[in-house]
């Protein structure tokens, strides 16, 4: 059953002409769709106005055969299970409800009208301390929170840290995330569950800048993997580029497993510090998220609450 499916209550007239209320749930006819805002492998999102309520959605529309063609059933699944988990966090883009018509699957989005982080990351070049810190904050608040509902996102990376109309960081594409056993819903854990997919679990391998060393190792994805990506974010807002970026995927890949990154002159001390401890080989030997919020970079930067009722910094580059 589509959680919180939203109704709309339209006055029809039965056979014998009484009026009669029906329930019925939200179609694409109550929406005005607007402009594609991004496409993912085999969904485009698009900003749509809810006609009767005038409230402005992001709507993510998949399309039924082309998943089942690409054998991505396994994935749909994920996505849907992982935002009915994720609720409960403003750093979460959150999925409202569902429906669907003969052709596509339909998901009602929260709006991140600021767009991609990568993309303001573009615009000014570099973070100054005092936004990686804010942003660097939202972003392990969000991460806090999916490990605690048993989600391991694997893919974090700039263009998946949305920015909602104050500048707030939304956490976004789950397709590709691992769900653990949740332990008030058991039998919704693994990911391997699935409607009709192909069966093969296949191991995931998140995007070649941000993926961890033992996702290239041959080992499974853990919550250390997010925190490896975490590290590879803090490195980038304030050097305006990844730490690990070769010639080719392979290089990349190469650059990883032997740890082959260096700051560039200038760097801060203590965010050094931070993404030295974050960017280790060894995942068990990686930071904690509580170490890392202990952290001296993270100094006087509140977590929780407080954090996400504070007025977004003015985005300065890092000079
Ligand atoms: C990463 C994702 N891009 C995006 N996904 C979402 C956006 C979004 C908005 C802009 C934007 C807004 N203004 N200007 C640009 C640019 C890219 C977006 C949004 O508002 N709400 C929910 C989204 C996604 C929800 C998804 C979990 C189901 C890809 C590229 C995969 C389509």
């Amino acid at each position: 059953k589509e959680r919180g499916a939203a109704l709309t209550v339209r006055k029809e007239l039965d056979a014998s002409g009484k009026p009669v209320l029906r329930t019925v749930k939200k179609g694409v006819q109550d929406f005005s769709f607007g402009r594609i805002l991004g496409e993912g492998s085999y969904s485009s999102v698009y900003l749509a106005t809810d006609r009767q309520s005038l409230k402005e959605y992001a709507i993510k529309v998949l399309e039924k055969r082309h998943i089942i063609k690409e054998k991505k059933v396994k994935y749909v699944n994920i996505e849907k299970n992982t935002l009915n988990r994720l609720t409960e966090h403003p750093g979460i883009v959150r999925l409202y409800y569902t429906f669907q018509d003969e052709n596509s699957l339909y998901y009602v989005l929260d709006l991140c009208s600021g767009g991609e982080l990568l993309g303001i990351l573009k615009r000014t070049g570099t973070f100054d301390v005092e936004c990686t810190r804010f942003y660097g904050a939202q972003i392990l608040d969000a991460i806090r929170y999916m490990h605690s509902r048993g989600v391991i996102h694997r893919d974090l990376k700039p263009e998946n840290v949305l920015l909602d109309d104050n500048m707030h960081v939304k956490i976004t594409d789950f397709g590709t995330a691992k769900l653990l056993p949740d332990p008030k819903d058991p039998d919704s854990g693994g990911g391997n569950a699935t409607m009709q997919g192909d069966g093969r679990s296949a191991s995931f391998v998140g995007t070649a800048e941000y993926v961890s060393p033992e996702l290239l190792m041959d080992k499974s994805a853990s919550k250390a993997s997010d925190l490896w990506a975490f590290g590879c974010i803090i490195y980038q807002l304030l050097a305006g580029r990844p730490p690990f970026k070769g010639g080719s995927e392979y290089l990349t890949f190469q650059k990883i497993v032997n740890l082959e990154y260096e700051f560039p002159p200038g760097f801060p001390p203590a965010a050094r510090d931070l993404v030295e401890r974050c960017l280790v080989l060894e995942p068990a030997r990686r930071l904690t998220i509580e170490h890392i919020m202990n952290h001296e970079f993270f100094d006087s930067q509140p977590f929780g609450r407080d954090l996400w009722r504070t007025k977004a910094p003015r985005l300065r580059p890092y000079v």
